[in-house]
């Protein structure tokens, strides 16, 4: 379904909910399917994470993921140690482009059993569960932090635990302190020293208990680009979150600063407003390695605002949901705008104006939907294969209508 976005008044102070973190929701139940005495509040409504609850439901030999990465990934390490248990594990055509090697060979390495059934490297896998006698590994650090959290959320169930050694820089880090945050939430005990990190084995029962999934950051960057797109003195708040997050995305608060959006924490929520214009700004540098999931985001609101805007530790973008960078050119060259790209950084010069009424293409991406809706601010928008968003945000659309957009599908 393609649909067409109107510029709008914003609907002054409204309040939007938006359900768990969906990386955090992925490694509960994980850990909810090892440990069963755990309960999720606030689990995500995603599509990605209803596939993470029907593949540990399930019985089938056949499990298929679609475009869920964190969830091959951590599927990936918990069908490795599902003791006489074969599975064959797929996903979309995308996801047998997304490499997996670095996982399979630290879990290879461990004792795992994982067959490549169609091009090496790269799903769909076969696995056979066992039991994992080795306790000590080492990966390259540099690719995904993905291939390191799932080892992470398996390593409590092995025999003597797991000593993984960090190989080369290390990326998206505040994933990787999420996974572990969480495992000492439940009463494993973990530590990360320089590039070493160890996990106990289970010795201590895991007690029943109830943990609450903070609401998603990366969701609420679409919200902080509207406001920044917004006349001065424009609000929204959005729940239900904390300051003191384990989502790196949560440096929202303080990148959007550069665009005059402050956040105040109330004691659930956040209000976002629009305090300052940007006059005094002719151009913003971030380094994303630690926040992939707002590149997108953060690259339209500063094309939006007509700010020159250099991202760099970008790294991990090619291998997403599509190249995010060669996409990201693609589309606000389409609007008018000037892009370079390298394999890791992305440079936008500050555009004159902003073509409208262009299509956007959304290469089966979520967050390139997303990203692109707040620019209805200031042209009239279309966006193609508008459902995409399910992927992280389904309620997406109704939100953006319920704060004043206008939305008509494209016949
Ligand atoms: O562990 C996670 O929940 C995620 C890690 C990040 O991936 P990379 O480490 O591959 O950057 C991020 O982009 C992804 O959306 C979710
Ligand atoms: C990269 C993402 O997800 P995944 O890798 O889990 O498909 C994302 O949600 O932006």
């Amino acid at each position: 379904m393609d649909i067409s976005i109107k510029k709008s008044k914003l609907t002054s102070h409204q309040n939007i909910q938006i359900t768990g973190s969906k990386s955090e929701s992925n490694r509960l139940l994980l850990l909810q399917a090892l440990y069963p005495q755990i309960q999720i509040e606030n689990v995500s409504n995603s599509d990605d994470s209803a596939l993470m609850q029907q593949a540990l439901n399930s019985q089938e030999e056949l499990i298929d993921i679609h475009h869920a990465g964190t969830a091959m990934r951590f599927l990936t390490a918990y069908f490795s140690i599902q003791n006489n248990r074969e599975v064959i594990i797929t996903g979309s055509s995308r996801m047998k482009e997304r490499p997996i090697k670095i996982l399979v060979d630290a879990l290879t390495a461990l004792g795992a059993d994982i067959t490549y059934l169609e091009n090496d490297g790269f799903p769909p896998l076969k696995i056979k569960g066992r039991h994992l006698k080795k306790s000590k590994v080492s990966l390259e650090a540099h690719v995904s932090s993905q291939y390191i959290s799932a080892l992470l959320l398996i390593a409590s169930q092995l025999e003597n635990g797991l000593e993984l050694i960090l190989e080369g820089k290390i990326t998206s880090v505040p994933y990787i302190k999420m996974t572990l945050t969480l495992l000492n939430s439940i009463g494993v005990e973990t530590s990360f020293i320089n590039n070493t990190i160890t996990v106990k084995p289970n010795a201590v029962e895991i007690k029943p208990q109830k943990l609450t999934v903070e609401s998603d950051w990366s969701s609420a960057s679409y919200f902080y680009s509207v406001i920044a797109l917004s006349d001065l003195g424009s609000e929204i708040t959005i729940n239900s979150y904390n300051k003191n997050s384990l989502q790196g995305d949560s440096v929202l608060a303080s990148i959007y600063k550069n665009f005059g959006v402050t956040t105040t924490f109330l004691e659930h929520s956040i209000i976002l407003q629009k305090t300052s214009t940007i006059s005094d700004k002719s151009s913003v540098e971030l380094n994303l390695s630690n926040a992939p999931d707002i590149a997108q985001t953060i690259a339209v609101t500063a094309f939006g605002l007509g700010l020159e805007c250099y991202m760099t530790g970008l790294h991990t973008l090619k291998i997403k949901e599509t190249d995010r960078l060669v996409a990201l050119k693609t589309e606000i060259e389409k609007l008018g705008g000037d892009v370079a790209i390298t394999e890791a950084s992305l440079h936008l010069k500050s555009a004159k104006g902003i073509n409208d009424n262009v299509s956007i293409s959304t290469y089966n991406d979520h967050r390139m939907a997303m990203a692109f809706a707040p620019l209805a601010l200031k042209v009239p928008i279309i966006i193609n294969n508008a459902d995409v968003v399910s992927k992280s945000y389904p309620q997406f659309w109704e939100d953006f209508k319920t704060i004043g957009f206008s939305i008509n599908k494209v016949l």
